[in-house]
């Protein structure tokens, strides 16, 4: 037997050149058909296990291609299809904590969905169709899609299963269907991989109060008949995926986890079992390396060094195999050979002398396709860089080491050694400017000139608002012309004054739009950006761009992090031409439009050598000269958003506290510089802040706008003992709907938040992402919104002249 094997967990399904994305999209709008669409993602599929093949991986996995996400692919095989969109009793509208940030649901409805309330029904087989599928994922002109919220802490989104009065049923074997295909067409003896039955219900929503265990009990069966299935066409190996394991599990959920492996062992016997977890570490080791099944798959990278603490205290059952999670599945870096043999050789010696799978720490889902496609950068960069079939070929030298000797592939451990070295001893990581500027640093926290109280009344006098200002997030539409225009620069089919004078046009435009609406606080559009992490990692010193390094997102919505590989310092303003332009051509205030540290390093692909610490403080000493820079050039309010603060918490509580405090020191690094009547914003979505509002009040920031108009006043909540004492915006409609808002809604949303809140505090904004709205919605809608706003003022002045405080809902 040999002592190794090279194993993957999943493989990108966007293709080198989202050869998918295009041909989900052109399915969409109805350039082609659903057998067109079927046939040309089946060519895709089988190339990448081809492909895995030829880079030596002895486990594929098959079913993990999906055609939009994976939890929605196994909600459907168990038939757990929302009520509305089947005619059943559930016909609740959105979720309120969908991540709507993703603006996922916006999206025109589906052809195939009419505006009668469509249903959809199986067909002859028990199966949901591709119809269904999509509706549920994408919403149609009837129904609103599911919720889709992020992927533990990654940038990846799922389709929430809603479960409100279902009764899970075996409506197809997937797994089987991709199993078969691989083989009839391949030869390859797949390793199916499904998301397990405890981590599926834990990010399920809508199970009723006690009933859990019941539908544990009806899924159960339900997968033990899959698994059989596959055993008896043959399948050696089932990859089983519970990643929930790495969140807190408790004693009721180890016997869960006993009472479903013991059934699926009895189900299929001769099936051998991969129950793998990733992200982090287990969080019972003793009982999860116990469990009936034949291999458990541990992440050693983003394990922070506990699963390797782990196994080397308690050991590792002697009739398992240990799949060893070594190679990065998260990030793009090329792996020090050596340093993973050393690491692999000290798993193997902890686990005993049986074999091992050498694997990526997760599914490659998350990480590009291939370096090839990036002749474009710089060697030394591209030497450092393994994306998807980078990192299965340094698994199979790996492999190689551990069967055949270190000898067999001195070569390529060598190669690796040096291009890490290399990248390291760059002159770009060795910047001793930027490590002067850190070693400055004071370890207490960054102050503003003035506590928030003293800056709050300078501020007043400064900007002559009315109660209750308007504003909106930042972003106007990204048309197809923006895009357009940008794409032509980029391939120099455009000059540089061209493309200039295409955005100030654009820029011109809206400001007057905005003007005549009567908004309060203007923004400048963000038409020059691409995105709001890419376009800074476009100009920052120490990242570069890559042309096809693109990730999914969610659905068929990829984004192409920057790449941070050195030390990063700005090079020269990133914003003040356009902000200043803005500004130049209206006396309102328009707000500077800025990301922040913590997202700039959350949504980039970030140099490993360094701790998040050291990195993220270089982000935001780049951010603060050019905060400075903003203020200096008479932006006097600057809003620094910070969509990922919430998502970037680690998935263990013991981790929270120092993230958070390295969260808002950079936050602060980034925004203190600024005199009093300098009123720095910053803007989150939609996501549960009841954790962590300590740390957001402690971000300091004048004023905070939050995604909230579809948390139904749950947001409200977390505010609501009144210890926020700061400027504060909650999204009062929801952009993400194609139904332009009421006013009566808007009055509604924001009459709620005023129970709350004081009025004196509160601004009136929409929800963020009117990038990805069209210009006919985003007037009527912003009309709508400053006319609450007036009504609501003329309540409040009513009020006050009545000489009573309230009137609009409000506690002052
Ligand atoms: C707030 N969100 C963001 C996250 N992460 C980020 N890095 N940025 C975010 O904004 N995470 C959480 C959410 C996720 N939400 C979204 C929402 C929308 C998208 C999306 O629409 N992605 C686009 C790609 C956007 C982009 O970079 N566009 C480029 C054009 C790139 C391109 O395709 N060019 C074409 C040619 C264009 C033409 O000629 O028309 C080409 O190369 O072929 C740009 O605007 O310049 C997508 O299409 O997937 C993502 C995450
Ligand atoms: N300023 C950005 C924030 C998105 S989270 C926008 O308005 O699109
Ligand atoms: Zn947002």
């Amino acid at each position: 037997m040999s002592q190794a094997k090279s194993s993957n967990l999943g493989y990108p399904r966007i293709g080198e050149k989202r050869e998918w994305k295009k041909l989900l999209e052109a399915h969409w709008s109805g350039k082609i058909d659903a057998a067109e669409l079927e046939s040309e993602t089946k060519k895709l599929r089988l190339s990448y296990l081809q492909k895995q093949r030829d880079l030596q991986a002895e486990l594929i996995p098959v079913g993990d291609f999906s055609l939009y996400d994976h939890v929605l692919d196994t909600a459907f095989t168990f038939g757990l299809v929302p009520q509305r969109f089947t005619g059943g009793a559930n016909t609740a509208a959105h979720d309120e904590n969908c991540n709507c940030a993703t603006g996922a649901h916006d999206e025109e409805a589906p052809a195939s969905a009419d505006a009668e309330a469509k249903v959809f029904a199986p067909g002859e087989n028990g199966a949901y169709g591709l119809d269904a599928y999509f509706a549920v994922a994408r919403g149609t002109k009837a129904f609103a899609a599911s919720p889709m919220t992020k992927w533990f802490d990654t940038n990846y989104h799922y389709i929430v299963p809603e479960l409100q009065g279902l009764t899970p049923k075996l409506t197809v074997n997937r797994p089987l269907a991709f199993y078969l295909e691989a083989k009839e067409e391949l030869g390859i003896d797949g390793k199916p991989v499904i998301v397990g039955p405890l981590t599926l219900l834990k990010l399920a929503r809508g199970i009723e109060e006690g009933k859990f265990d019941t539908l544990l009990d009806q899924l159960i069966p339900l997968y033990a008949q899959v698994l059989k299935e596959l055993g008896e066409a043959g399948a050696t190996w089932v990859q089983i995926d519970e990643p929930i394991l790495v969140l807190e599990t408790s004693d009721e959920d180890i016997a869960r986890l006993n009472k479903i492996y013991a059934a699926f062992r009895a189900a299929a016997p001769g099936l051998n079992i991969l129950l793998q977890t990733y992200f982090e570490s287990v969080s019972r080791y003793e009982d999860i390396v116990q469990l009936p099944v034949q291999a458990i798959g541990l992440d050693f990278v983003h394990d922070r060094g506990r699963n390797l603490a782990a196994l080397e205290r308690h050991g590792f059952p002697q009739d398992k195999i240990l799949g060893a999670g070594v190679i990065d599945g998260r990030n793009i870096w090329r792996s020090d050979l050596q340093v993973k043999l050393d690491l692999l050789r000290r798993i193997k010696q902890a686990a005993g002398a049986k074999e091992l799978f050498v694997q990526p720490s997760s599914s490659l889902l998350h990480v590009p396709v291939t370096t090839r496609s990036e002749q474009a950068l710089e060697s030394k960069i591209r030497d450092g860089l393994s994306f998807a079939d980078e990192k299965l070929t340094e698994i199979a030298v790996l492999v190689k080491a551990l069967n055949e000797g270190e000898e067999a592939v001195a070569a390529e451990i060598a190669e690796s050694v040096q291009a890490v070295a290399a990248l390291n001893a760059s002159p770009e990581r060795n910047d001793e400017s930027v490590r002067d500027a850190l070693g400055k640093l004071d370890a207490r926290r960054p102050e503003r000139l003035s506590p928030y109280a003293v800056r709050r009344d300078v501020q007043a006098k400064h900007w002559p608002l009315p109660l209750l200002p308007t504003t909106t997030i930042g972003s106007l539409p990204q048309t197809t012309e923006v895009r357009q225009a940008r794409s032509k620069w980029k391939k120099g089919e455009w000059n540089e004054e061209q493309y200039v004078q295409f955005l100030h046009a654009e820029t011109e435009r809206w400001i007057r739009i905005q003007e005549e609406i009567g908004i309060d606080v203007l923004v400048h559009g963000e038409f020059e950006r691409n995105d709001m992490v890419e376009y800074f990692g476009e100009q920052l010193a120490g990242f570069t761009t890559s042309g096809f390094a693109w990730v999914q997102s969610y659905g068929s919505r990829c984004v192409k992090p920057p790449i941070l590989y050195g030390d990063v310092k700005l090079l020269s303003p990133m914003t003040v031409t356009e902000s200043a332009y803005a500004q130049s051509l209206t006396d309102k205030p328009v707000k500077g439009m800025l990301t922040g540290p913590i997202t700039i390093y959350n949504w980039s692909f970030v140099r490993d050598d360094l701790p998040r610490s050291v990195v993220q403080n270089q982000i935001a000493l780049a951010l603060r000269s050019e905060v400075s820079a903003l203020e200096e050039a008479g932006i006097g309010m600057i809003q620094v958003d910070e969509p990922a603060l919430r998502e970037g918490l680690p998935l263990k509580h013991e981790d929270w506290q120092s993230y958070l405090d390295e969260a808002v020191y950079a936050f602060r690094a980034s925004t203190t510089s600024v005199q009093d009547e300098t009123q720095i914003h910053t803007h989150m979505c939609y996501a549960e802040f009841g954790d962590i509002i300590q740390a957001i009040s402690d971000l300091d920031a004048d004023v905070i706008s939050i995604e909230a108009a579809r948390s139904h006043g749950d947001l409200v909540t977390a505010f609501e003992d009144g210890t926020y004492d700061k400027g504060i915006g909650l999204g009062v409609f929801d952009i993400h709907s194609p139904r332009l808002p009421e006013q009566s809604e808007i009055e509604s949303i924001a009459q709620r938040a005023l129970e709350v809140l004081d009025p004196a505090q509160f601004w009136i904004n929409p929800d963020c992402g009117l990038k990805t709205r069209r210009e006919e919605e985003v007037i009527p809608s912003l009309k709508t919104m400053v006319a609450s706003a007036v009504a609501l003022r003329e309540q409040f002045a009513k009020a006050g002249a009545a000489g009573g405080a309230g009137a609009a809902g409000g506690n002052s």
